[in-house]
């Protein structure tokens, strides 16, 4: 049967934050790590294609993306869904609004909505302005992110500073009325020449009054949290059928590339319960890189046997910005990935770790590759936004592979102990 749904996410684990949400509100859903070379083989309401594209030149974020989109459109997908970070990380360069417009080109409509709004999550949007918890964008931990540092909360002028289209707003007070109100909404602002338009939410209420507005729509752009409103359309209601996962087996380990805000505290609690934790130095990597892994792997073989171990790079803004100046910003971000990616590699080929946890969407877009893991499977929900999931890889020798992709920003203090307790 042709999908419904075909999403295309700009990183792997704001693809597995989508696809949790997608299952959460009752659709089969499978998430694909880059676009397939062949038709899928299983069941599925939704795919969704995870890629690496939120910080590539935008150039090269269209192409794969329109690559996407091509392959979703050859499973039947009746809707896109362009699914990007909750915190809206971009530049002014893109790619949120080239990706979005080039998918419009491609779809061949004049209109699409965007909205960052997860509130389950603490990201709400009000008069176009984007809150992260009680603050606005720009005052967030997101104002010092290594990659794409947010200084500006409105989302209009965010967005139209990537955009060729013209940028408008459905407010909260049109959201408030219902879908019929946007539905009006959308169609005067079609008439002023508007092609993208910021919606306000603040609640999950919002995104659900805004999900029957979005029927036939050929192209939705968002974070996770619309995904919530969308099943309906197709006739499909929650259900929690879709999360059992094998029993897990083998090693824990956590690797963790993610600077943000909460996985630095989520880092300083798992030192703080006495489990091991080993950091690395970026500055070091540049020329000690093979030695360095080959010292981390050796560290961690023998502890493993006691409970899981965690491997990071996560540092302060002001240690990052050290190391940014010396190696420059996006060469420190792929010297870090890489070699974070060969430990997570070795970690399951040579140590027998079979339940990794991965923080950082980059990080863990490196880690996947690494492990040559092409499709996974959504578990059980252990934080908003973040799911167990379950793997093949070559590196597993035949086992599965458990695997979580934590956002940045997402799960409690003790995210990275409770995510094993939670499995067993
Ligand atoms: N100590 C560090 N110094 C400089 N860059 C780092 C350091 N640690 C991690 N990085 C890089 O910062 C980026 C973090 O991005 P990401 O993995 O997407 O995390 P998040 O999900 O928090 O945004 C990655 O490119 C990573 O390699
Ligand atoms: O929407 C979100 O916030 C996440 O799904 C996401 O994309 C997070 O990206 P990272 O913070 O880079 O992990």
């Amino acid at each position: 049967m042709p999908i419904r749904l075909g999403c295309i996410a700009d990183d792997f684990t704001g693809a597995t934050d989508l696809a949790n949400n997608l299952v959460r509100a009752g659709m089969r859903a499978v998430q694909t790590i880059g676009v397939p070379g062949t038709p899928l083989d299983t069941e599925a309401d939704a795919v969704v294609v995870a890629l690496k594209s939120r910080t590539l030149p935008a150039a090269e974020a269209i192409d794969q993306s329109l690559a996407a989109l091509a392959w979703l459109q050859a499973q039947g997908a009746e809707q896109i869904y362009f699914k990007y970070c909750s915190t809206f990380d971009s530049t002014a360069a893109g790619n949120i609004g080239p990706v979005a417009e080039a998918l419009m080109e491609a779809l061949g409509t004049d209109f699409t909505i965007a909205t960052p709004a997860f509130p389950d999550n603490g990201r709400t949007v009000f008069k176009g302005y984007l809150f992260v918890g009680d603050v606005l964008l720009n005052e967030s931990g997101m104002r010092d992110h290594p990659l794409t540092p947010m200084r500006d909360a409105n989302l209009v002028r965010v967005l139209q500073a990537q955009s060729r289209k013209k940028v408008g707003l459905i407010d909260h007070s049109v959201v408030a009325q219902g879908a019929d109100a946007v539905t009006a909404r959308i169609a005067a602002l079609r008439a002023q020449g508007v092609g993208l338009a910021v919606v306000d939410a603040v609640s999950n209420a919002d995104l659900l009054r805004l999900g029957p507005a979005l029927k036939g729509m050929p192209l939705v752009t968002a974070g996770s949290g619309v995904a919530i409103g969308l099943p309906a359309n197709f006739g499909i209601a929650p259900s929690n059928t879709a999360s059992v996962l094998p029993p897990p087996r083998g090693r824990q380990a956590v690797v963790s590339g993610s600077c943000s805000v909460a996985t630095n505290r989520q880092v300083a609690n798992f030192i703080a319960s006495g489990r091991p934790a080993r950091a690395i130095d970026p500055l070091r990597l540049a020329d000690h890189g093979d030695a360095a892994v080959a010292e981390v792997l050796a560290w961690a073989g023998p502890l493993l046997a006691d409970g899981p171990v965690l491997v990071y790079s996560t540092a302060e803004a002001g240690a990052i910005q050290a190391v940014q100046s010396r190696l420059g910003v996006a060469e420190a971000g792929a010297l870090v990935e890489h070699h974070l990616a060969a430990i997570a590699r070795g970690l399951v080929a040579d140590c027998g770790v079979r339940q990794l946890v991965v923080a950082g969407g980059e990080t863990s877009g490196a880690c996947v590759q690494a492990l040559e893991v092409t499709q996974l499977r959504i578990g059980p929900q252990i934080d908003p936004g973040v799911p167990w999931c379950h793997a093949q890889s070559p590196a597993t020798r035949g086992d599965g592979l458990h695997l979580t992709l934590k956002s940045g920003n997402f799960g409690t203090d003790d995210f990275f102990t409770k995510s094993f307790q939670l499995l067993t």
